[in-house]
């Protein structure tokens, strides 16, 4: 028998070529784009603060060099893309519609449907969440419109309600606090989510609702100096919240929260920027929850 070559090939030489990708921004340059965003964006609110005009030209025109608002939204689409970690909206599509345990049991739960959704930070009107059959209005804003239907607005300076017309079943906070660069700036974005969720009689019975889905950075959660999971649990439930869902994945933290109590009733607990975490190589995240009394810089 003639000896044949032992040589074992890798099985990867067997296999056909894998398809290219289709060509997008290179994933470290979408995050580099991103990252000097936020920093910037936190630097200009520094120099604000300290009333220094000459650094805030000098970091305004560092901002627009890079392309600015847009440029960073770019960036964040290229990051919604499946290959680089897809649709965070696709969390909160299946966690609304999954059932729970008394349906498992067999008890027949009324799915939900036909609800409202603020989606604050919407960059596409193409997402799992404006695609879905669950959402039967669904009103979105952004600092920077990309399309015509998304509203450019401040969800800051949206006006208050003044009817349930105006307030919704499910607020979407998706990658938009940690865009916040102040941290007593993010206490006031959670504590005005609550001012926009429909607390009435039909939501109360549907255990879900009203509810605010807020996707963060992981290491916001994981790796800060000043933020933990349960610190998190603490300041939202301060606010009326409490944790319905939660889910990480390699670079998000997914939560959806029930709103319990009308935003009238909530303590007055505060919270300041206090250390949890030392060691190096951590962040800086931080929300701070200031008496509404005092002022927010
Ligand atoms: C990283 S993008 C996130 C987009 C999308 N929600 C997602 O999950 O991929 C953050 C967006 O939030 C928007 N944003 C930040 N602060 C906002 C505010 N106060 N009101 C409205 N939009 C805001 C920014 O303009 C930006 O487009």
């Amino acid at each position: 028998m003639s000896k044949q070559s032992t040589s074992l090939k890798s099985l990867k030489s067997g296999r056909p070529p894998i398809a290219k990708k289709p060509r997008t921004l290179a994933a470290r340059h979408t995050r580099r784009i991103i990252r000097a965003h936020h920093t910037l964006n936190k630097q200009l609110t520094a120099a604000q603060i300290a009333g220094d005009h000459d650094k805030i030209k000098s970091i305004e025109s560092q901002l627009n060099a890079q392309g600015g608002l847009a440029a960073y939204q770019e960036a964040s689409i290229q990051g919604q893309t499946i290959t680089r970690g897809g649709d965070s909206s696709i969390e909160l599509v299946r966690w609304l519609s999954a059932s729970d345990k008394k349906e498992e049991q067999g008890i027949k739960q009324s799915q939900l449907s036909g609800l409202s959704l603020l989606e604050v930070g919407a960059l596409t009107t193409h997402n799992a969440c404006s695609r879905s059959a669950i959402f039967d209005r669904v009103i979105r804003i952004d600092l920077n419109s990309q399309s015509s239907g998304i509203s450019q607005q401040d969800f800051m300076k949206r006006p208050l309600p003044e009817s349930d017309a105006d307030r919704f079943d499910v607020l979407s906070l998706s990658l938009v606090l940690n865009y916040v660069p102040d941290s007593a700036q993010r206490g006031e974005m959670l504590r005005r989510t609550t001012k926009f969720l429909l607390q009435n009689e039909s939501t109360k019975n549907a255990k879900k609702l009203p509810c605010l889905f807020l996707v963060l950075p992981l290491p916001c959660i994981i790796n800060s100096r000043y933020m933990t999971e349960i610190h998190l649990l603490d300041i939202m439930s301060t606010l009326g919240y409490t944790l319905l869902q939660t889910k990480q994945s390699a670079k998000l933290y997914y939560s959806l929260w029930l709103l319990q109590e009308p935003s009238t009733n909530v303590s007055r607990k505060t919270f300041r920027k206090v250390k949890l975490n030392d060691g190096v190589g951590r962040n800086n995240f931080c929300v701070e929850l200031r008496d509404t009394r005092e002022a927010v810089s």
